[in-house]
């Protein structure tokens, strides 16, 4: 018999449970960087090892029919298919979907199977269960690869698609969970143990499901900080505004207090919590056949506790009528029905379970059990009664009698054998009624991460534990009371009334809108009652920010127009500091973490906005804040207005916040001061801030933004390069040349400026590394048809880059532009024709399904993409793809035509 594999992966992150090491991602998660085909090397079922107590273990716990259990048990053997999520929606996904229904589902035989190398390969096709054709499985080696030219180029395909964030590789059954979150635009989402981020993906996608920019937000958060930042990385792919991701152990994630004026919720709440949990993981023995060998009872009792308290942080984070997902990819009952079972017994009513059973119904499952049995190396025991002489098994591991009359058939387990997936587990509870407080085994909150113990090891003997010091307790009186505090009206973006029922709808609290869309919070009473409602327990909970922050003293000058600014009623959008910042500066709890500033520094703000035009209803470029204290940071971040209200909600600072938002502009010093505006545009950041932005915008033809990627840097034809002169910027032309509200800055004799605006200077890494303009003339020119090379020959010309933008429509356009940063989209006939997103696709929109738009640095005499080479290159070879496609369709379409 072959030994696993050394080193496999599987289990679900663990907590530190005894005999459950740290491990790392969930089968198939997000965490993938390319998409690899099932390899070679896996063992045949006949050489891994079976494990005689996992198969006793299961067939007395009847997971799956008896005259299922050999099917069960071979597919648990055999390697999981491939499969993988288009992300984004709307037409960007129907056209990826078509693609691969066109490009590769056409060339495999319906219902046939694909023979490669005398074996059999599964070709790509949809999962039927999921909604919108979005999900495919495929299965095929490595072998199976190189044979047939048709995988590669799917391979490829997937490759591409997977760096560029438009697909994401993930388990099947991992795509459950979010499924049953019913998440709409309007919520706010906690994702309780979400590294490497793929549900957070699919719960940033449902949240980003609407016509219009979420007004709601997802905070991912992790206990691991490593895989925090893995978590940060991944869904740094979906450049959206709306996430916040945060490291704290689920079962201490902070309840902060609500400071919404008029609020009825005394703490900051949740529409939808989703707890995945970490768990023993044996559902992905597919993935990591080691598992079989691992297999131990104790893993699973080794987590339970630590899954119990991240569940019971869950009731209390979520708020009445919200909907919490619990989520395993074990079998173990131990790990599935008996939190959920004590997690209904310990709610007291509060909680329901819903019936999933009408949803998916293409998706096969299995009922929860009612019963079930504990099992330690020692042996079985039916109830708490014959298992309290055994030293770790804790009561909530065992059914009871009240257990009994719970609709644990509620519950929903996913075998593999069912639909060639991996196992899973899911429960999904609505909260029905306010909690009566408190739980009766306590989460630690309000602590520092540094203080919590580590919970699967420490907390086993502590099971029944009181409420932990620092623990506050609400009395439901105190909670109808405030209950009855006035209503919030609130004005929606756009500036239209929303009725006070949406306010209930619309995160913990009623969003106070921009200040500069004119929207207010007009509350009856708001001011008085909002800090008075919150009571002393809450401050007894935070350790050291009202105080020393409430004396204003030593505070930048930015600082304290970011206090007056605020609307009435909600607490000062301030600095949260992190454990970045020095103590002599008032560091703040958390080490290694940087702050996080609302960006305040009003010349700037005025600067960006005339200079990019940002639309006058449009949130920004005011909500955006950087990580660090500086006055002029390098890197600004642009937030959703739930994010924004979230930080400002965290005044105590609780809240490690690892990332908020999405990178928008980066600072560009300007040597020569040409640039009145400091902040460029990153690429990234387009996705957010291209619906908002008016001004340095241009549209060039196909060939010339090939052109434009490709030789990374173009000029503009003689006689139209911008003349910057001691009275402000000109178009050689003679038009005005739009170089910005700010006059440019002249040298000290008061003589003319001709040379270039700095344009950005190369990073380290290469990274979005631009030639200033006259460097540029020495890449090789272009064939592209509208891009000619300048004859040449003189010093001057021989400085410009050999490819020049000719197309009249864009010599114009450009010539409107001001010196410094600009982006450059498709034409929108051209991105029909191509297949493109449209820019319409892109309002709020996900980077997934945001139109082709390259930022790029509009110098005197040419223009420079801001792309690194590697992105850049990526999107030539996208564009030219989809141009080819669009040319052989249009051919065949002529043949056709001819024929008939
Ligand atoms: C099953 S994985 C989550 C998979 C993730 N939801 C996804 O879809 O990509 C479990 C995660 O829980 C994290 N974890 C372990 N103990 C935790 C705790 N006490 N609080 C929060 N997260 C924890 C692990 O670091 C791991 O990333």
């Amino acid at each position: 018999m072959g030994r696993g594999r050394k080193g496999g992966r599987g289990g679900r992150g663990g907590g530190g449970g005894r005999g459950a090491k740290r491990q790392h991602s969930e089968g198939g998660g997000g965490d993938e960087r390319s998409v690899r085909p099932r390899t070679d090397a896996w063992q045949t079922p006949e050489q891994i090892e079976s494990n005689g107590l996992f198969e006793e273990y299961y067939k007395e716990h009847n997971v799956c029919p008896p005259e299922e259990w050999d099917d069960f048990i071979l597919c648990l053997k055999t390697p999981l298919p491939i499969t993988f999520r288009i992300n984004g929606g709307g037409q960007f996904a129907d056209r990826l979907r078509e693609k691969l229904e066109t490009d590769f589902m056409a060339q495999f035989a319906a219902g046939e199977t694909l023979m490669v190398d005398g074996e059999p390969a599964e070709p790509p096709h949809p999962l039927g269960w999921y909604p919108g054709g979005l999900a495919w499985q495929m299965s095929f080696s490595r072998k199976q690869l190189r044979k047939a030219p048709v995988l590669a180029e799917l391979h490829e395909f997937m490759k591409r698609e997977n760096e560029t964030g438009s697909i994401t590789r993930q388990e099947a059954v991992s795509m459950v969970p979010p499924l049953f979150m019913d998440v709409e635009p309007h919520h706010w989402v906690l994702d309780m143990c979400a590294a490497p981020g793929s549900k957070t993906f699919q719960l940033l996608e449902m949240l980003h499901g609407g016509p219009a920019a979420p007004t709601g937000l997802i905070a991912a958060n992790d206990a691991d900080a490593m895989r925090c930042n893995l978590l940060a990385h991944q869904t740094k792919r979906m450049c959206s505004p709306h996430l916040v991701v945060t490291n704290h152990e689920a079962q201490a994630w902070p309840l902060l207090r609500n400071l919404v004026p008029g609020s009825s919720e005394r703490h900051v709440l949740f529409d939808r919590v989703l707890c995945d949990v970490p768990c023993s993981g044996d559902g992905t023995m597919r993935k990591a056949p080691d598992i079989w060998r691992r297999w131990s009872t104790a893993n699973g009792i080794g987590l339970h506790l630590t899954q119990l308290r991240i569940a019971l942080r869950a009731c209390e984070l979520l708020r009445v009528g919200g909907r919490m997902v619990y989520s395993t990819c074990t079998f173990n009952p131990v790990e599935n029905e008996a939190v959920v079972a004590e997690v209904l017994r310990r709610t007291k009513g509060a909680f329901e379970l819903v019936d999933g059973s009408d949803h998916l119904p293409d998706l096969r499952r299995m009922p929860g059990k009612q019963r079930w049995r504990v099992r330690d190396r020692d042996g079985w025991y039916d109830s708490w009664e014959e298992g309290k002489k055994a030293s770790k098994l804790q009561p909530s591991m065992f059914p009871d009698a009240a257990s009994d009359s719970l609709p644990l058939h509620l519950c929903m387990r996913f075998l593999p054998h069912h639909q060639n997936t991996g196992g899973f587990f899911v429960a999904v509870l609505k909260k029905v009624g306010e909690l009566e407080r408190p739980l009766e085994m306590g989460c630690a909150q309000n602590r520092p991460q540094q203080a919590q113990p580590k919970l699967a090891e420490e907390a086993m003997p502590a099971a029944q534990e009181a409420v932990p010091a620092g623990q506050e307790t609400v009395p439901a009186a105190a909670r109808a009371a405030e209950a009855g505090a006035a209503e919030v009206a609130v004005t929606a973006e756009n500036g239209e009334a929303a009725p006070v029922e949406a306010l209930a709808a619309a995160g913990p609290a009623a969003i106070k809108a921009e200040a500069t869309s004119g929207a207010e919070v007009a509350g009856a009473g708001a001011e008085a009652g909002a800090l008075g409602a919150v009571g002393p327990a809450a401050d007894a909970a935070g350790e050291d920010g009202a105080a020393d922050r409430g004396a204003g003293a030593g505070k930048l000058a930015w600082q304290r127009k970011a206090e007056d600014d605020v609307g009435p009623g909600l607490p000062e959008w301030r600095t949260i500091r992190g454990g970045g910042v020095p103590h002599t500066q008032g560091g703040g709890r958390y080490k290694g973490v940087d702050p996080v500033t609302p960006y305040v520094d009003a010349d700037q703000l005025a600067a960006m906005r005339a200079f990019y035009g940002f639309a006058p209803d449009s949130p920004l470029p005011e909500a955006m804040i950087s990580r660090s204290v500086e006055q002029r940071p390098k890197k600004l971040y642009c937030v959703g207005p739930s994010v924004k209200l979230l930080l400002q909600l965290d005044t105590k600072e609780q809240l490690k916040i690892i990332g908020a938002g999405v990178k928008i502009l980066e600072r560009q010093d300007s040597r020569d001061g040409l640039v009145p505006c400091l902040y460029r545009f990153t690429q990234e950041g387009l996705p957010a801030i291209l619906p908002h932005v008016t001004k340095q915008r241009f549209h060039p033809t196909v060939d010339e933004m090939l052109a434009l990627l490709q030789h990374r840097s173009v000029g503009l034809p003689q006689g139209h390069k911008l003349h910057i002169t001691k009275g402000g910027a000109k178009a050689a032309a003679g038009q005005p040349a739009a170089a910005g509200p700010a006059e440019p800055q002249v040298d000290a004799k008061g003589e003319d400026v001709q040379q270039e605006a700095s344009a950005p200077a190369a990073s380290a890494a290469g990274q979005a590394a631009q030639p200033a303009a006259g460097e540029a003339a020495l890449q090789p020119a272009a064939a592209a048809p509208t891009a000619a090379a300048p004859a040449g020959g003189d010093k001057e010309q021989a400085k410009q880059p050999r490819v020049t933008l000719t197309d009249p429509s864009t010599v114009q356009q450009l010539e409107g532009l001001a010196m410094g940063c600009c982006v450059a989209l498709l034409r929108s006939e051209d991105a029909a024709a191509l297949g493109f997103a449209a820019e319409s696709d892109a309002a709020g929109g996900l980077a997934a399904a945001a139109p082709l738009a390259v930022a790029c640095w509009r110098g005197r005499g040419s223009i420079n993409v801001l792309v690194s080479k590697v992105e850049g290159d990526q999107m030539v070879d996208k564009l030219k793809h989809h141009r080819a496609k669009a040319a052989a369709a249009a051919a065949a379409h002529a043949a056709d035509k001819e024929e008939r």
